[in-house]
């Protein structure tokens, strides 16, 4: 396959003066081509924002005329949203065929509607969009030419081309490489915090993933840097819009492993023109509770594993009571009542033997001891001072046990007796009192019991999946419920504010278009966020995420999980009741588990809930880590599984990786001189400095106190040049340089050590220094 032409910049290393001409005459061309995309492109804008703002100025009438109204604002402002994000690279390549067709390719699709809509840009997930992914010298499909167009805001500032000819390759050129120089151009891009989206250079087997079918379970291995993360995105796109009707039903949950990691790739499928997945990390994936307590790696391990359903079955039975003596119930205006331990349980016996969760069982508990209650008073009262049969009839019973069901006393007894449990009160109350823990762990031993001890105050993201268990135990309780749901109504306030914020920006942009804004009345002329809020209040016109994040039973069209080898066997439980139908996507690398609950076999951890029913792919090619850094991570990745093979590198950088040894002593101070090298060198790139975790708070100070710009904390901004981080939270991301500060303590620290300093050593796309401690 032949590089013919390459381009960066206008004009700059092209050979000839006449090569020169031709290729600024082709640029030209391709200017007028795109300038025309983008015209169209605020036209739709435009179009989607007059008709936004008509809905907005009608009454509606009716209720459900309103609501239906309400729900075609929200897709008309999404349209806005939508159409502003796909602004940068909107249109990024060409295919031209054997025919003579020419096919231009971008982030969305965009037809003639004066010409029989023939598509002037071609959606990247279309099917006749595939060969630019795909199409090599060997396998052309029918395309003679690939061009990549580079842009700049509106502006083509460079094209590449690839003629797909066996006759003109270039001997040089890697025949599995799609795109080759823009993909190395992409690659060697400065890092800026947050990830890009790779629509323009998708390799072959990454696509053969992305587009892999959408039912089923697919398992997508990959070393570090191979796009897993960035495939998982993609694929959610492309989903989205080959299953739009399905889809956009049900929704799409896309997990990733902690907040920083879901901030680090939030704008990848805004700019795919996607807005409506899910993202959440394990410990939101139980509805009105947000886990981020600390707690130590073997609690949250033993929280992990399966026997907790035990341990909470017995909690839930535990509070299902049966006293040792009678309980006396004296009540006013009555005789006292008494209730025998025989009756408690025979209720209790009789209530769980219905299968219903404990909450739902209730309702028959009380009718249980409401009629042993009844009776009795009955019995007292109708005795027939003659000895005959008891003088009340059915009628009067009834009314009896009426006003018992009524009487204060009696409700507090069935409330001790079988009381009404959030999963919220069953977990706090069961790990706040060692005697409750004792009865409903006798399996475990008591150094495992003491772990599970704590007092209350916030939940970890182990006690996700243990709040749905108790959640799954104790049946719904549907005030929670609606609780949630008024709080997700006032997020939908920010969303109509951002939609305002959308068109305010958009205007700016739209200077060349005055004669058509003029006519165009803006939403923020019609109406402010409050009303917009109001309009949406009216009906159901929550989005689908949204009402899908407030709702445990809701069952998912698709579910994506990033990192997912950090999942417990717990996790996968609650992640599987999401996902009835078990159409997922499951990403991750089982060399980089660093969760001690972790998953170490995809084997194992799926057999519980599709046996062997799951496909695998594996991604081979290693994007972000170069050749010379791959090859210090593959020696411990020698040590985690001599059977396992690390990734290939796509490309290296000639600079080997550094490994200095410092005194102990000096390891803060040579770290901060060592940064402030490393910032310097870095031009506008990033530096992650990846510290012991038991040492973060310390050397952080260090690095912070030299370089106040620093980023570093529970959840550090990642566009900062410079932030200092454990490997927990290095997970996932990259930067341009990485300095690992004492990797032997980082291997010592966790007894999945080696696999952390693994994830630590291929984060770097370019550089990486190790400081190690070492007494002479
Ligand atoms: N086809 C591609 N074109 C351009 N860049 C790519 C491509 N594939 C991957 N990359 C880049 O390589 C880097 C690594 O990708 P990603 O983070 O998705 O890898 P990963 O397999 O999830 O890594 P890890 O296991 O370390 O989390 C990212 O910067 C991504 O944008």
């Amino acid at each position: 396959m032949a590089v013919q032409r390459y381009s960066s910049e206008l004009g700059e290393g092209l050979s000839t003066q006449s090569d020169e001409q031709q290729h600024t005459d082709e640029i030209g061309r391709e200017q007028e081509y795109v300038s025309m995309l983008y015209r169209r492109l605020d036209g739709l804008r435009d179009q989607a924002a007059r008709r936004l703002a008509e809905e907005l100025r009608s009454d509606g009438g009716t209720d459900q005329a309103r609501s239906q109204r309400d729900t075609v604002v929200r897709m008309y402002a999404e349209q806005v949203e939508q159409f502003s994000a796909v602004e940068q690279g909107l249109c990024f390549g060409r295919l031209d065929s054997d025919d003579g067709s020419r096919r231009y390719i971008g982030r969305i699709g965009i037809f003639d509607t004066g010409d029989d809509y023939d598509p002037l840009l071609m959606d990247w997930r279309a099917p006749a969009a595939r060969p630019f992914y795909l199409a090599t010298a060997a396998n052309p499909q029918g395309v003679r030419r690939r061009r990549h167009l580079r842009t700049r805001d509106r502006k083509v500032v460079g094209l590449h081309d690839e003629t797909l000819d066996l006759a003109s390759a270039s001997p040089t050129a890697h025949e599995e490489l799609t795109g080759e120089a823009s993909l190395l151009a992409a690659l060697n891009a400065s890092r800026t915090g947050r990830m890009r989206d790779i629509v323009e250079t998708i390799q072959a087997e990454q696509d053969r993933v992305i587009r892999a079918d959408l039912g089923g379970v697919l398992v997508v291995q990959g070393g570090p840097g191979t796009g897993k993360t960035a495939v998982a995105l993609h694929r959610a796109a492309y989903l989205l819009y080959t299953h739009r009707r399905e889809l956009s039903t049900r929704g799409v949950l896309l997990v990733g492993p902690n907040v920083t990691f879901l901030r680090y790739i939030s704008q990848v499928l805004p700019t795919l023109a996607e807005t409506g997945v899910l993202l959440r990390t394990p410990g939101d994936l139980f509805p009105g509770v947000t886990a981020r307590r600390a707690e130590s790696a073997e609690v949250a391990a033993l929280k992990g594993r399966l026997v907790m359903t035990e341990v909470l079955a017995n909690a839930v039975q535990d509070r299902q009571w049966v006293p040792d003596e009678p309980l006396q119930i004296e009540l006013e205006q009555r005789d006292r009542l008494t209730l025998t331990p025989e009756t408690c349980r025979a209720a209790r016996e009789r209530a769980s033997r219905s299968g219903r969760p404990h909450n739902l069982a209730r309702a028959l508990f009380d009718i249980e001891i409401i009629h042993a209650l009844a009776d009795q008073e009955a019995e007292r009262i109708g005795a027939d001072p003659l000895g005959g049969e008891n003088l009340l009839d059915e009628a009067d019973v009834a009314e009896i046990r009426r006003e018992l069901r009524e009487e204060p006393d009696v409700r507090a007894v069935l409330d001790q007796l079988w009381p009404v449990l959030t999963p919220q009160r069953l977990l706090a109350d069961l790990f706040a009192d060692p005697d409750r823990i004792a009865t409903a762990a006798p399996m475990l031993d008591a150094d495992e019991r003491a772990l599970l001890h704590r007092e209350p105050g916030g939940w970890a993201p182990s006690d996700a999946p243990l709040l749905d268990e108790a959640a799954e135990l104790l049946g719904e309780d549907d005030r929670a419920a609606a609780a949630r749901r008024e709080r997700i109504r006032a997020q939908a306030r920010e969303y109509a504010e951002g939609v305002l914020e959308i068109w305010r920006g958009s205007r700016s942009i739209d200077v060349e278009d005055e004669a058509d804004g003029g006519e165009i009345l803006g939403v923020t002329d019609l109406l402010d966020a409050d009303r917009l809020l109001e309009r949406q209040e009216t009906g159901d016109t929550l989005t689908t995420a949204e009402r899908a994040a407030a709702d445990r039973n809701w069952a998912f069209g698709h579910v994506i999980v990033d990192e997912a080898q950090e999942l417990s066997p717990m996790g996968w439980r609650l992640l599987m009741r999401r996902c009835p139908s078990r159409s997922m996507t499951i990403v991750g690398d089982v060399a980089q588990t660093g969760a001690l609950a972790g998953t170490a076999s995809w084997r194992v951890a799926l057999e519980p809930y599709v046996a062997d029913r799951w496909r695998l792919e594996e991604l081979t090619v290693s994007y972000r880590t170069p050749a010379e850094i791959m090859a210090v991570a593959a020696d411990v990745l020698a040590r985690i599984d001599p059977g396992l093979r690390p990734p290939r590198s796509v490309r290296s950088t000639g600079v080997e990786p550094v490994d200095r040894t410092v005194a102990p002593e000096r390891l803060a101070a040579e770290l901060v001189d060592e940064a402030l090298r490393e910032v310097t060198g870095l031009g506008d790139g990033r530096l992650g400095v990846i510290v012991p975790a038991g040492r973060v708070d310390e050397l952080g100070a260090a690095v912070t106190g030299a370089l106040p710009e620093a980023a570093v904390g529970e959840h550090p901004e990642l566009e900062s040049q410079l932030v200092v981080l454990t490997v927990a939270q290095a997970k996932g991301l990259e930067f341009d340089s990485v300095l690992l500060v004492d990797p032997d303590a980082i291997v010592a620290e966790s007894p999945r050590g080696d696999s952390d300093l693994y994830v630590a050593l291929t984060r770097a796309t370019q550089r990486l220094t190790t400081l190690r401690p070492l007494t002479p």
